[in-house]
């Protein structure tokens, strides 16, 4: 059997009469990895802290790396890196200081590694400099550095790309991708659906507390809807006119300007082609969502839950 970095099963939690979490069960592969998505209060973060044991589940189980808190205590926590929310540090110290501190608390660590972890993270050339000068991003990779130190098997990162500009997604993204192909296990949360496609083998995306889907990217795909388009044109009446001739195509008026096409790809490129026929010239053209964000949407949004055509995968293993 493959070995789990994070097996909970059934996992539960209430805060009052707020279910935050509502038996979920997520499995985690070692060398994966492993995105849960889901919209702002779906109960990511609640999920995360409890791999961390800062909250007990009131159901369920949770094992991570083989360990769980009723019969290891805090040694669950062994070979466990990451943060939830924002990693903190001292901004009047510099970035090595902060790391060197941390170190110490943890009685050190091999010669090597920390320059070793500044190269992964790409903070070398900045940590001899004040914390309190340092981007959000650079804290953020600070942080993931901070947890290196610890040599952990997995690391678990809560929404590590939020706040960040467009560089630093694109850092943070390829720092995860970094870390994945060294071997180590990353479970992170995030909101963005872009950013899971892109570094993540698996996924849950969550709901309300529960899980909306379940598995890889590549089943995710096969369920997407089709793209939706925004086209204007120089007379949107007379090229409304010509989609009944496109009876595989919904064609309606855009909130504002335009109109909003929805279909597969080669009938909406056969449409264009009649309305440039027609002698309409073509104003814009350009996908409103990618057809992975509009299921994204489907399966998390109430008002458009019932538009997916097929229920939701039950929570549980696919591989
Ligand atoms: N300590 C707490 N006390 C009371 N309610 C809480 C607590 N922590 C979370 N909740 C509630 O539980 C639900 C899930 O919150 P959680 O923070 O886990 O969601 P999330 O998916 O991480 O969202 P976000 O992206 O906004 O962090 C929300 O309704 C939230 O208000």
């Amino acid at each position: 059997m493959e070995s789990l970095a994070v097996d909970a099963v059934g996992v539960t939690k209430n805060f009052g009469p707020v279910r935050a979490v509502d038996d979920i069960t997520v499995r985690v592969a070692e060398g994966e990895v492993y995105g849960v998505l889901g919209p702002n209060g779906a109960g990511k973060t609640t999920f995360l802290r409890m791999l961390f044991g800062l909250i007990r589940p009131d159901a369920g189980t949770i094992r991570v790396l083989g360990r769980t808190w009723d019969e290891d205590g805090v040694a669950v926590l062994d070979g466990v890196g990451g943060f939830i929310e924002s990693p903190r540090f001292y901004p009047y110290l510099t970035g090595r200081q902060n790391l060197e501190g941390l170190l110490l608390l943890d009685g050190g660590a091999p010669a090597g590694l920390l320059d070793e972890v500044l190269d992964l993270v790409e903070m070398s050339d900045r940590v001899d400099q004040k914390v309190g000068g340092y981007s959000y991003g650079m804290r953020q990779r600070l942080g993931v550095a901070a947890s290196l130190l610890r040599e952990p098997r997995l690391l678990v990162l809560d929404e590590p790309a939020n706040g960040l500009d467009p560089a630093g997604i694109r850092d943070m993204r390829a720092l995860v991708k970094r870390l994945a192909a060294s071997g180590l296990t990353v479970l992170l949360s995030s909101h963005d659906m872009d950013e899971v496609e892109e570094i993540c083998d698996n996924v849950t995306i969550m709901k309300r507390g529960t899980v909306a889907f379940h598995g890889t990217i590549a089943a995710l795909r096969t369920r997407a809807p089709d793209p939706g388009h925004l086209l204007a044109t120089t007379d949107d009446d007379r090229a409304l006119g010509l989609a009944r001739e496109h009876p595989g195509l919904r064609v309606v008026r855009g909130a504002a300007t335009g109109l909003v096409v929805t279909g597969p790809t080669p009938q909406v490129s056969a449409y264009v082609a009649a309305i440039v026929q027609a002698r309409i010239d073509l104003l814009a053209l350009s996908q409103t969502q990618t057809p992975l964000e509009a299921l994204f949407f489907m399966l998390t949004d109430d008002a458009h839950h019932q538009t997916l055509d097929r229920p939701a995968a039950p929570a549980g293993a696919v591989r």
